[in-house]
């Protein structure tokens, strides 16, 4: 499977930031996975401009369910399409924690990021407490199963398992450990998808880096990485890209 390789940004860049996509277009060229940077909303239509013509996707960090409306500061799934992401992620541990984002509310969002054309990435994860008490896979499933619409498919989602420990700390689970949970997800999403369940690309995140990145990549079921802080720093973000090439 083509591995799928996204950079979230969070809360992080300014215009002058934009000088990473340039300079991650020339380190990459035609890289054979698909490259995704998903910077704040602010950015979206100049990164998307810059990354025309090249192996650069843009993608965005969320979307509102709805398509308008007297919605202060939320932002539709079409107002991304037409600002130039292809891709947004959703259910991220940071917004399901500060925003109180239930599994119901990204399941809304993806049909709303899925009818606008959007790719959607859905974030789930465990936190410390939940895999320390043995209840890591239940709880990953049942986020994977609340969060996934009618409307997903392999052609417009991606997963991505993201230990709410391992995020930002240094902390990575074991090979094994992401190999189990990624091995379920994939069983679950073949009992709702059927076939295409295997064709959808199931991403890790969390501490992912230029150092760890090869011997996750050639974990079972591995199909690529949703990076945070390493993906700011073209240099390195290109050095887990050809990790996974
Ligand atoms: O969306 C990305 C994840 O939260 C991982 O962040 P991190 O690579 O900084 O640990």
């Amino acid at each position: 499977m083509r591995k799928l390789i996204a950079g979230n940004w969070k809360m992080n860049g300014l215009a002058s930031s934009l000088a990473e996509i340039e300079a991650l277009k020339g380190l990459t060229g035609k890289a054979a996975c698909d490259i995704v940077v998903c910077p704040p909303f602010t950015l979206i239509e100049n990164a998307a401009k810059r990354s025309k013509d090249s192996t650069v996707i843009v993608g965005a960090q969320d979307c509102h369910p709805e398509a308008s409306g007297a919605r202060t500061g939320d932002i539709s799934a079409g107002m991304l399409v037409d600002a130039g992401a292809r891709f947004v992620i959703l259910g991220h541990s940071e917004r399901r924690a500060s925003h109180n984002e239930t599994d119901a509310i990204v399941a809304s969002k993806a049909v709303a990021a899925h009818k606008a054309g959007l790719t959607t990435i859905i974030c789930i994860g465990e936190t410390r407490d939940e895999r320390d008490d043995g209840k890591a896979i239940d709880v990953v499933g049942g986020q994977l199963r609340g969060s996934m619409p009618a409307s997903a498919a392999s052609s417009n989602m991606a997963i991505a398992y993201e230990p709410v420990w391992a995020i930002g700390t240094g902390l990575v689970p074991t090979i094994e450990e992401i190999e189990e949970v990624h091995s379920s997800i994939r069983q679950m999403l073949e009992e709702r998808l059927g076939d295409d369940g295997r064709l959808v690309r199931i991403l890790y995140g969390g501490s992912v880096k230029a150092s760890n990145a090869a011997a996750i990549f050639r974990a079972a079921n591995v199909d690529g990485a949703l990076v945070g802080g390493a993906s700011l720093k073209a240099a390195e973000f290109a050095e887990i890209i050809s990790a996974a090439a």
